[in-house]
Protein backbone atom coordinates (compact mmCIF):
# COMPACT_ATOMS: atom_id res chain seq x y z
CA UNK A 1 0.00 0.00 0.00
CA UNK A 2 2.77 2.24 0.89
CA UNK A 3 5.01 2.58 -1.94
CA UNK A 4 2.38 1.66 -4.69
CA UNK A 5 0.34 4.86 -4.40
CA UNK A 6 1.29 7.70 -6.70
CA UNK A 7 -0.60 11.34 -6.01
CA UNK A 8 0.57 13.98 -9.09
CA UNK A 9 1.53 16.91 -8.73
CA UNK A 10 -1.89 18.77 -10.48
CA UNK A 11 -3.52 16.69 -7.35
CA UNK A 12 -1.10 18.55 -4.93
CA UNK A 13 -1.49 21.73 -6.62
CA UNK A 14 -5.10 21.56 -7.23
CA UNK A 15 -5.62 21.61 -3.03
CA UNK A 16 -2.72 24.48 -3.09
CA UNK A 17 -4.88 26.44 -5.36
CA UNK A 18 -8.49 25.52 -3.76
CA UNK A 19 -7.00 26.84 -0.41
CA UNK A 20 -5.19 30.25 -1.91
CA UNK A 21 -9.03 30.62 -3.42
CA UNK A 22 -10.64 30.67 0.17
CA UNK A 23 -7.95 32.38 2.02
CA UNK A 24 -6.20 35.80 1.73
CA UNK A 25 -2.91 34.79 3.57
CA UNK A 26 0.09 33.37 2.34
CA UNK A 27 1.73 31.53 4.67
CA UNK A 28 5.59 31.41 5.34
CA UNK A 29 5.59 29.28 8.18
CA UNK A 30 3.68 25.51 8.52
CA UNK A 31 3.55 24.46 12.02
CA UNK A 32 2.23 20.63 12.43
CA UNK A 33 0.97 20.01 15.78
CA UNK A 34 1.44 16.70 17.46
CA UNK A 35 -0.98 14.91 19.82
CA UNK A 36 -2.45 17.24 22.48
CA UNK A 37 -0.41 19.98 20.82
CA UNK A 38 -3.52 21.54 18.44
CA UNK A 39 -3.32 24.63 20.86
CA UNK A 40 -0.40 25.97 18.99
CA UNK A 41 -3.02 27.44 16.46
CA UNK A 42 -4.90 29.63 19.04
CA UNK A 43 -2.58 32.15 18.97
CA UNK A 44 -3.44 33.26 15.37
CA UNK A 45 -4.19 36.33 14.75
CA UNK A 46 -7.17 36.96 11.61
CA UNK A 47 -7.71 33.44 11.37
CA UNK A 48 -9.53 31.27 8.21
CA UNK A 49 -10.04 28.07 9.55
CA UNK A 50 -10.80 24.86 7.57
CA UNK A 51 -11.98 21.55 8.35
CA UNK A 52 -9.75 18.93 6.75
CA UNK A 53 -13.39 17.16 5.41
CA UNK A 54 -13.82 20.72 3.34
CA UNK A 55 -10.42 20.33 1.95
CA UNK A 56 -10.40 18.84 -1.86
CA UNK A 57 -7.77 16.30 -1.41
CA UNK A 58 -6.98 16.07 1.84
CA UNK A 59 -6.65 12.68 4.14
CA UNK A 60 -9.31 12.65 7.45
CA UNK A 61 -7.60 12.65 10.95
CA UNK A 62 -9.04 9.87 12.89
CA UNK A 63 -6.83 10.42 16.57
CA UNK A 64 -8.17 11.48 19.51
CA UNK A 65 -6.10 15.37 20.03
CA UNK A 66 -5.63 15.61 16.33
CA UNK A 67 -8.78 18.10 15.71
CA UNK A 68 -8.68 17.64 11.63
CA UNK A 69 -8.53 21.40 11.15
CA UNK A 70 -6.08 23.81 9.12
CA UNK A 71 -6.42 27.43 10.83
CA UNK A 72 -4.12 30.05 8.44
CA UNK A 73 -3.08 33.63 10.20
CA UNK A 74 -0.81 36.11 11.51
CA UNK A 75 1.64 35.49 14.60
CA UNK A 76 4.10 38.09 15.31
CA UNK A 77 4.55 39.75 11.84
CA UNK A 78 4.82 35.68 10.22
CA UNK A 79 1.52 34.73 8.09
CA UNK A 80 1.24 30.98 9.38
CA UNK A 81 -0.90 27.84 8.85
CA UNK A 82 -1.30 25.42 11.33
CA UNK A 83 -2.42 21.44 10.75
CA UNK A 84 -4.50 20.84 14.08
CA UNK A 85 -4.05 17.58 13.56
CA UNK A 86 -2.11 15.26 11.48
CA UNK A 87 -2.13 11.82 9.47
CA UNK A 88 -0.31 8.49 11.14
CA UNK A 89 0.56 5.66 9.29
CA UNK A 90 -0.94 3.39 11.73
CA UNK A 91 -4.49 5.12 10.59
CA UNK A 92 -4.06 3.43 7.55
CA UNK A 93 -3.33 5.96 5.19
CA UNK A 94 -0.53 5.48 2.72
CA UNK A 95 2.53 7.46 3.53
CA UNK A 96 2.19 10.04 0.32
CA UNK A 97 -1.41 10.81 2.17
CA UNK A 98 0.50 11.49 5.82
CA UNK A 99 2.99 13.93 3.75
CA UNK A 100 0.40 15.09 1.23
CA UNK A 101 -0.12 18.73 3.16
CA UNK A 102 3.47 19.20 3.22
CA UNK A 103 3.69 19.31 -0.49
CA UNK A 104 0.98 21.44 -0.66
CA UNK A 105 1.84 24.24 1.68
CA UNK A 106 5.44 24.26 -0.81
CA UNK A 107 3.43 25.25 -3.73
CA UNK A 108 1.16 27.99 -1.30
CA UNK A 109 4.81 29.34 -0.89
CA UNK A 110 5.75 28.04 2.38
CA UNK A 111 9.59 27.96 3.38
CA UNK A 112 9.88 26.97 6.68
CA UNK A 113 7.98 23.48 8.51
CA UNK A 114 7.79 23.54 12.70
CA UNK A 115 6.98 19.85 13.49
CA UNK A 116 5.48 18.88 16.87
CA UNK A 117 4.93 15.31 18.83
CA UNK A 118 4.58 13.80 21.72
CA UNK A 119 7.11 11.09 22.20
CA UNK A 120 7.96 8.79 25.06
CA UNK A 121 11.98 8.98 26.78
CA UNK A 122 14.48 6.71 26.41
CA UNK A 123 16.95 9.17 27.27
CA UNK A 124 17.71 8.95 31.06
CA UNK A 125 18.04 12.35 31.63
CA UNK A 126 14.63 13.36 29.56
CA UNK A 127 11.55 13.27 31.60
CA UNK A 128 7.76 13.70 31.53
CA UNK A 129 7.24 17.47 30.38
CA UNK A 130 10.68 17.91 29.06
CA UNK A 131 10.99 19.38 25.39
CA UNK A 132 13.45 17.55 23.39
CA UNK A 133 14.63 20.10 20.07
CA UNK A 134 15.39 17.26 17.46
CA UNK A 135 18.94 17.26 16.09
CA UNK A 136 18.20 14.33 14.41
CA UNK A 137 15.67 11.34 13.42
CA UNK A 138 16.38 7.30 12.54
CA UNK A 139 13.42 7.05 10.41
CA UNK A 140 12.50 3.17 10.98
CA UNK A 141 9.95 2.70 8.53
CA UNK A 142 12.24 4.40 5.90
CA UNK A 143 15.17 2.12 6.78
CA UNK A 144 13.09 -0.88 5.48
CA UNK A 145 11.52 1.20 2.65
CA UNK A 146 8.44 2.54 3.80
CA UNK A 147 9.00 6.00 2.77
CA UNK A 148 7.03 9.14 1.10
CA UNK A 149 9.39 9.37 -1.38
CA UNK A 150 9.15 5.69 -3.12
CA UNK A 151 8.23 5.40 -6.53
CA UNK A 152 8.79 7.33 -9.41
CA UNK A 153 10.62 10.83 -8.37
CA UNK A 154 8.57 14.40 -8.97
CA UNK A 155 11.20 16.21 -10.07
CA UNK A 156 9.51 19.43 -9.87
CA UNK A 157 9.59 18.94 -6.02
CA UNK A 158 13.09 17.68 -5.40
CA UNK A 159 15.86 15.07 -6.81
CA UNK A 160 15.61 11.42 -6.59
CA UNK A 161 18.85 10.81 -3.61
CA UNK A 162 17.65 13.73 -1.41
CA UNK A 163 20.50 14.24 1.69
CA UNK A 164 19.17 13.96 5.10
CA UNK A 165 22.40 15.20 6.34
CA UNK A 166 21.04 18.60 7.40
CA UNK A 167 17.48 18.09 7.87
CA UNK A 168 16.60 19.61 11.12
CA UNK A 169 18.17 23.17 10.87
CA UNK A 170 21.31 23.75 12.92
CA UNK A 171 20.63 27.88 12.78
CA UNK A 172 17.09 26.92 13.83
CA UNK A 173 17.73 24.58 16.77
CA UNK A 174 20.43 26.96 18.21
CA UNK A 175 17.93 29.72 17.74
CA UNK A 176 15.57 27.71 20.00
CA UNK A 177 18.12 27.01 22.60
CA UNK A 178 18.91 30.74 22.99
CA UNK A 179 15.30 31.67 23.22
CA UNK A 180 14.97 28.58 25.77
CA UNK A 181 17.63 30.41 27.97
CA UNK A 182 16.45 33.79 27.32
CA UNK A 183 13.23 32.62 28.82
CA UNK A 184 14.69 30.29 31.95
CA UNK A 185 13.51 27.17 30.48
CA UNK A 186 17.23 25.35 30.04
CA UNK A 187 16.25 22.75 33.06
CA UNK A 188 13.38 21.01 30.77
CA UNK A 189 14.65 22.25 27.11
CA UNK A 190 17.42 20.04 25.74
CA UNK A 191 18.21 18.65 22.08
CA UNK A 192 18.26 14.92 21.16
CA UNK A 193 17.60 12.09 18.11
CA UNK A 194 13.92 11.10 17.75
CA UNK A 195 12.71 7.35 16.56
CA UNK A 196 9.74 6.85 14.26
CA UNK A 197 8.07 3.75 14.85
CA UNK A 198 5.27 2.56 12.77
CA UNK A 199 2.91 1.95 16.28
CA UNK A 200 0.08 2.12 16.83
CA UNK A 201 1.12 0.15 20.11
CA UNK A 202 3.55 1.60 22.51
CA UNK A 203 7.36 -0.54 22.59
CA UNK A 204 7.54 -3.38 24.06
CA UNK A 205 10.25 -3.24 27.06
CA UNK A 206 13.09 -5.24 24.83
CA UNK A 207 11.98 -2.96 21.91
CA UNK A 208 12.42 -0.17 24.06
CA UNK A 209 15.78 -1.38 25.73
CA UNK A 210 16.77 -1.67 21.49
CA UNK A 211 16.24 1.72 21.06
CA UNK A 212 17.89 2.73 24.03
CA UNK A 213 21.13 0.77 22.76
CA UNK A 214 20.36 2.30 19.42
CA UNK A 215 21.23 5.89 20.77
CA UNK A 216 17.44 7.17 19.99
CA UNK A 217 16.57 9.42 22.60
CA UNK A 218 12.89 9.70 21.99
CA UNK A 219 10.12 7.53 20.38
CA UNK A 220 6.89 8.15 18.86
CA UNK A 221 4.67 6.92 15.66
CA UNK A 222 5.55 10.36 13.19
CA UNK A 223 7.16 13.22 12.26
CA UNK A 224 10.19 11.73 9.99
CA UNK A 225 8.03 11.16 7.06
CA UNK A 226 6.85 14.62 6.83
CA UNK A 227 10.37 15.88 7.43
CA UNK A 228 12.07 13.92 4.71
CA UNK A 229 9.48 15.15 2.02
CA UNK A 230 9.88 18.50 3.21
CA UNK A 231 13.33 18.51 3.08
CA UNK A 232 13.25 16.56 -0.66
CA UNK A 233 11.69 20.06 -1.77
CA UNK A 234 13.34 22.29 -0.04
CA UNK A 235 11.90 23.70 3.26
CA UNK A 236 13.75 24.06 6.14
CA UNK A 237 12.64 22.50 9.15
CA UNK A 238 12.60 22.56 12.81
CA UNK A 239 10.86 20.12 15.05
CA UNK A 240 10.15 19.40 18.81
CA UNK A 241 9.40 16.39 20.46
CA UNK A 242 6.97 17.93 23.95
CA UNK A 243 8.04 14.03 26.21
CA UNK A 244 4.64 13.22 27.34
CA UNK A 245 6.21 9.88 29.17
CA UNK A 246 9.29 7.60 29.98
CA UNK A 247 9.11 4.16 27.62
CA UNK A 248 9.29 1.37 30.28
CA UNK A 249 12.55 -0.43 29.98
CA UNK A 250 12.70 -2.57 33.14
CA UNK A 251 10.48 -5.79 33.56
CA UNK A 252 10.06 -4.60 37.20
CA UNK A 253 8.21 -1.58 36.27
CA UNK A 254 4.76 -1.45 36.59
CA UNK A 255 4.65 1.86 34.53
CA UNK A 256 2.07 1.65 31.85
CA UNK A 257 2.08 4.30 29.07
CA UNK A 258 -1.73 5.31 27.57
CA UNK A 259 -2.50 7.96 25.16
CA UNK A 260 -4.96 10.22 27.56
CA UNK A 261 -1.72 10.42 30.03
CA UNK A 262 -0.37 11.41 26.59
CA UNK A 263 -2.78 14.09 25.71
CA UNK A 264 -2.86 15.14 29.61
CA UNK A 265 1.47 16.27 29.51
CA UNK A 266 0.41 18.24 26.41
CA UNK A 267 -2.32 20.23 27.94
CA UNK A 268 0.03 20.97 30.95
CA UNK A 269 3.32 21.93 29.00
CA UNK A 270 0.80 23.88 26.03
CA UNK A 271 2.03 27.05 27.36
CA UNK A 272 5.74 26.52 27.92
CA UNK A 273 5.90 25.01 23.80
CA UNK A 274 3.58 27.95 22.53
CA UNK A 275 5.68 30.50 23.99
CA UNK A 276 9.10 28.78 22.81
CA UNK A 277 7.39 28.38 18.86
CA UNK A 278 6.07 31.30 18.90
CA UNK A 279 9.44 33.36 20.00
CA UNK A 280 10.94 31.29 17.32
CA UNK A 281 8.53 32.11 14.79
CA UNK A 282 8.79 35.67 15.34
CA UNK A 283 12.83 35.82 14.86
CA UNK A 284 12.65 33.79 11.65
CA UNK A 285 13.59 35.88 8.97
CA UNK A 286 11.73 35.36 5.98
CA UNK A 287 13.92 36.97 2.51
CA UNK A 288 12.39 36.43 -0.79
CA UNK A 289 12.29 32.57 -0.31
CA UNK A 290 15.32 32.28 1.64
CA UNK A 291 14.42 32.44 5.54
CA UNK A 292 17.63 33.14 7.56
CA UNK A 293 17.54 33.17 11.49
CA UNK A 294 18.93 36.01 13.42
O1 LIG B 1 1.14 12.91 16.32
P1 LIG B 1 2.08 12.54 17.40
O2 LIG B 1 3.34 11.92 16.90
O3 LIG B 1 2.35 13.68 18.37
O4 LIG B 1 1.31 11.43 18.25
C1 LIG B 1 1.91 10.57 19.21
C2 LIG B 1 2.15 9.22 18.60
C3 LIG B 1 0.74 8.62 18.64
O5 LIG B 1 -0.01 9.10 17.57
C4 LIG B 1 0.16 9.14 19.90
C5 LIG B 1 0.36 8.20 21.03
O6 LIG B 1 -0.16 8.72 22.23
O7 LIG B 1 0.93 10.35 20.20
N1 LIG C 1 6.07 4.96 20.04
C1 LIG C 1 5.72 5.80 21.00
N2 LIG C 1 5.01 6.90 20.70
C2 LIG C 1 4.68 7.72 21.69
N3 LIG C 1 4.01 8.89 21.67
C3 LIG C 1 3.94 9.34 22.94
N4 LIG C 1 4.57 8.51 23.77
C4 LIG C 1 5.04 7.50 23.02
C5 LIG C 1 5.80 6.32 23.33
O1 LIG C 1 6.14 6.03 24.47
N5 LIG C 1 6.11 5.51 22.27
Amino acid sequence: MHCTEQISHDEYQKTADWLMSQTKHRPQVAIICGSGLGMLADTLKCQDSFAYSDIPGFPQSTVQGHAGRLVFGELKGKTCVCMQGRFHMYEGHSLCKTTFPVRVFKLMGVETLIVTNAAGSLADGLRPGDIMIIKDHVNFPGLVGLNPLCGPNDDKFGPRFPAMSGCYDKALCCLAMEIAKQQGVTSFVQEGVYAMVGGPNFESIAEARLLHRLGVDAVGMSTAPEVVVATHCGLRVFGLSLITNKVVKSYDDPDSVNHDGVLEVGRLRSHSVQQLVTELISRIEINNNTNNAV
